[in-house]
């Protein structure tokens, strides 16, 4: 029987809940029950199986979903090289700087689309040894064209919108990713960005191992943080008009390949599984903190996490700073100084970053712009913070209001390619000139204090020396 009748759908319809086994159809009946490859699927539909991990890897981790689709994924032409602007991956030599490095917002450029805009900043590792991590930057005002489709088979995309919203319509059905939700796109799942309110920027962190999940909360319990029916899947929808030929642009170690199909790559008419795109709005990150003393680790924001090899380490953590209260007494609230072996990469949604208050001089931390403080590279507050920190009355303070800002911490030491620390133009030279350098000694303007002086320092004041 012909297919006809289709209901029509809301253009996104979502499917709530984090790592869950979802199915959905968008013609009833599509999904085949109790068998994922019988011998004539329904509607004459033809069976896709997408593995995101290995066939033999443990249950608890296993990722796949089935897609019932009008033609499979391989009816295509050869891929060919495509010249892209999508650098070093292919093997350009990371610069290692243990410098600190603050970047001026990016720029929007209104005549590239999705695929042109991806801009490597920095990474680490190798796509073709499945290690590593890669981190872009977006800044695009173009829609990419109306029959086109990209894929990364280097990794998952987790993709921080800055500014304007992505309209993403991938296989498995529509996303629409606004400024301040974040949405990752998981390696090989093909899909069309178009830009609905105009120009969009934003960050992206490419995952070259494992995959993302939500943080384990220990003593926190069985909810906060993320929770997780807040991250929202796309319910299977597929092109109605057929008669179009496609282009498939793939990342494939970094450079862009192109295949030509003479069919639509978005027609899957349901699907079932665990391997699946998703987005999740920031604003619902249910922030919690200490309601005594101290400056708690920055790992109690994080959102998602990619574990590495050694558990409880991350190759990846994504990290927000909500709005949030400080409640804190008799203690210095913003972070500590501190170096650390694993290394953070930042950028800023929107509104300021309560450690980097500073804007007057050097440029400051700046909505679209990002900072790298890599593998033990000393930072901390600026001197005006400081100042201003260890000053304030300490009273129930909301801090980030309309504000913020995300960290990228990797156990890896992450590189700067060639274009994020020359050609993109926008490093910022007295970084550290302005933030630190003016930080005052105030050890010697203290009085001393007898009780604490040695020996000899005693008998010294004593004798009045
Ligand atoms: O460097 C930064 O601003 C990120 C950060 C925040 C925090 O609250 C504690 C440690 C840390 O690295
Ligand atoms: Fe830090």
């Amino acid at each position: 029987m012909p297919v006809t009748n289709f209901s029509t759908r809301e253009k996104y319809v979502y499917l709530n809940g984090f790592g869950s086994q979802h199915e959905t159809e968008a013609v009833n009946g599509a999904l085949p029950i109790g068998a994922n490859s019988p011998q004539k699927p329904p509607y004459g539909l033809y069976t896709e199986k997408l593995s995101g991990t290995a066939f033999t890897s443990p249950r608890w981790e296993n990722q796949q979903s089935w897609l019932y689709r009008v033609l499979p994924s391989s009816s295509h032409a050869p891929f060919h090289p495509s010249p892209g602007v999508v650098t070093n991956a292919g093997g350009e030599k990371w610069h290692q700087i243990p410098n600190q490095l603050r970047w001026d917002p990016f720029d929007l450029d209104p005549t590239v689309s999705w695929v042109q805009g991806l801009h490597l900043v920095a990474g680490a590792g190798d796509a073709t040894m499945k290690s590593g991590i890669g981190i872009f930057i977006f800044a695009i005002g173009k829609d990419m064209d109306s029959y086109e489709a990209f894929y990364s088979a280097d990794g998952d995309f987790l993709i921080v919108g800055q500014h304007g919203t992505l309209d993403i319509q991938t296989e498995l059905g529509r996303l629409l990713v606004r400024p301040n939700e974040i949405c990752v796109l998981p390696r090989g799942i093909r899909y069309r960005v178009s830009l609905p309110d105009g120009p969009a920027r934003g960050y992206i962190l490419e995952l070259y191992q494992n995959h993302f999940q939500l943080p384990e909360l220990g003593p926190i319990g069985s909810n906060c943080l993320a929770n997780n029916r807040d991250f929202q899947a796309p319910a299977a929808a597929f092109d109605r008009d057929v008669s179009h030929s496609y282009t498939i642009l793939a990342k494939f170690d970094g450079q862009i390949f192109a295949a030509k199909q003479n069919h639509t790559p978005f027609d899957v008419v349901a699907w079932h599984g665990n391997y699946y795109p998703y987005k999740y709005d920031l604003g619902r990150f249910n922030t919690i903190g200490s309601i005594s003393f101290d400056h708690v680790d920055p790992s109690i924001y994080t959102v998602l996490t990619a574990q590495s090899d050694r558990p409880g380490t991350a190759v990846a953590d994504f990290v927000i700073f909500p709005p949030r209260w400080l409640v804190t007494e008799d203690t210095f609230r913003p972070p500590w100084y501190h170096r650390n072996t694993m290394s953070e990469f930042m950028g800023l949604i929107s509104g300021q970053y309560d450690a980097k208050t500073d804007s007057s001089k050097g440029g400051g931390f700046q909505p679209a712009g990002a900072s790298l403080h890599n593998v033990m590279s000393a930072h901390g507050p600026d001197a005006g913070t400081f100042e201003a920190a260890s000053n304030a009355e300490l009273r129930p303070t909301k801090v980030g209001q309309g504000s913020m800002a995300f960290m990228f911490e990797s156990c890896l030491m992450v590189g700067v390619t060639e274009w994020g620390l020359t050609k993109c133009a926008k490093v910022q030279h007295d970084y550290t000139t302005h933030s630190w350098e003016p930080l005052k000694p105030h050890f010697f303007d203290q009085e001393p204090d007898a009780a604490h002086l040695s020996n000899d320092d005693r008998a010294a004041v004593e004798n009045g020396a």
